[in-house]
């Protein structure tokens, strides 16, 4: 059986570590790299606390990727890297599993484009927990019949984007759905700016940011006597990787970019 070779963009952070130790038990995978910011020439199994792997850490991409046959690069750094990373992976014919969030809508389609100019592969997907994948399913249908809807999403404090990636892919399933609605009372005014949260054509998300959380969203839908609450939890990031893995799969048979974990789920 011939592995996948996967190269790891962020291979110290809370998801790309999380990424390593998932690669560590998955027989057909092998980490061939890792691309860092910092620690280039060194092995994987140098640093602390990660895998024992022989992998070569990078930190000048061009240099990884013309050294390195690999087949998938796994990204999950920064919303300014991870952009950079998938538009330069394309171009080598390498094939991005995408988890960092925070692309602009621009950015998405410039790299959607570049993916069928090349035909390569591209899996971005704001979630990879199976269950928040559901959740935004599940929302979507909801819509249908509760076109009044405020989502609230809360992560850890070292969060960079808000809204968080899942909450503005909501928005967007919730907007195929509804008619543009602008929500709440026709007069109503902030008397301190922010007060009602970012407004995705008459909808409202709102961000919470504090230690001690991981990921979790509600999304709330209203109507006349009653509330439909739709909720999920990522409690840690293990949860992330079984969508990880699936994505790694099906890139390998992709020749455009997929956004949203959905679309390739049976
Ligand atoms: N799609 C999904 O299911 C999930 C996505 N995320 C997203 O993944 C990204 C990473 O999240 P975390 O691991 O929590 O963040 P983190 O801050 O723990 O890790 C980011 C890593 O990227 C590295 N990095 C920064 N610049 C780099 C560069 N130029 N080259 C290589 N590495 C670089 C940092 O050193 C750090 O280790 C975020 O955008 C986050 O929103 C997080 C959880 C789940
Ligand atoms: O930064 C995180 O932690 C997460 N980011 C993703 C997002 O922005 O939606 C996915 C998950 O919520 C965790």
């Amino acid at each position: 059986m011939s592995k996948i070779k996967v190269i790891v963009a962020g291979p110290r952070g809370k998801m790309g570590s999380e990424a390593l130790r998932m690669i560590e038990k998955k027989e057909d995978l092998e980490l061939v790299a890792c691309l860092d910011h910092k620690f280039e020439g060194k092995q994987i199994n140098e640093l602390e606390e990660l895998p024992n792997f022989d992998a070569m850490i990078y930190t000048d991409m061009e240099t990884c990727f013309q050294s390195v046959e690999a087949d998938v690069l796994v990204d999950l750094t920064t919303p300014e890297f991870g952009y950079i990373h998938t538009k330069t992976a394309i171009n080598y014919g390498i094939r991005p599993v995408v988890g960092t969030t925070g692309f602009t809508e621009e950015q998405l389609q410039e790299l959607t484009d570049l993916a069928e100019e090349k035909e390569v592969g591209v899996i971005i997907a704001p979630n990879f927990a199976l269950g928040a994948v559901l959740m935004m399913q599940f929302a979507k249908w909801a819509a249908k019949y509760f076109p009044d809807v405020e989502i609230i999403e809360k992560h850890h404090d070292n969060k960079l984007d808000a809204p968080s990636g899942t909450a503005v892919k909501t928005a967007s399933l919730i907007k195929e759905e509804r008619e543009t609605k602008k929500q709440g009372h026709p007069e109503e005014k902030e008397t301190l700016p922010g007060a009602r949260g970012a407004d995705v054509d008459g909808m409202k998300i709102h961000s919470m940011r504090l230690p001690g959380l991981v990921a979790h969203q509600e999304v709330v839908f209203g109507s006349s006597g009653e509330n439909l609450t739709i909720k999920h939890d990522s409690f840690h990031r293990q949860s992330f990787m079984t969508g990880v893995k699936l994505a790694i799969d099906n890139v390998m048979k992709l020749d455009i970019l997929v956004y949203g974990l959905e679309n390739i789920l049976e």
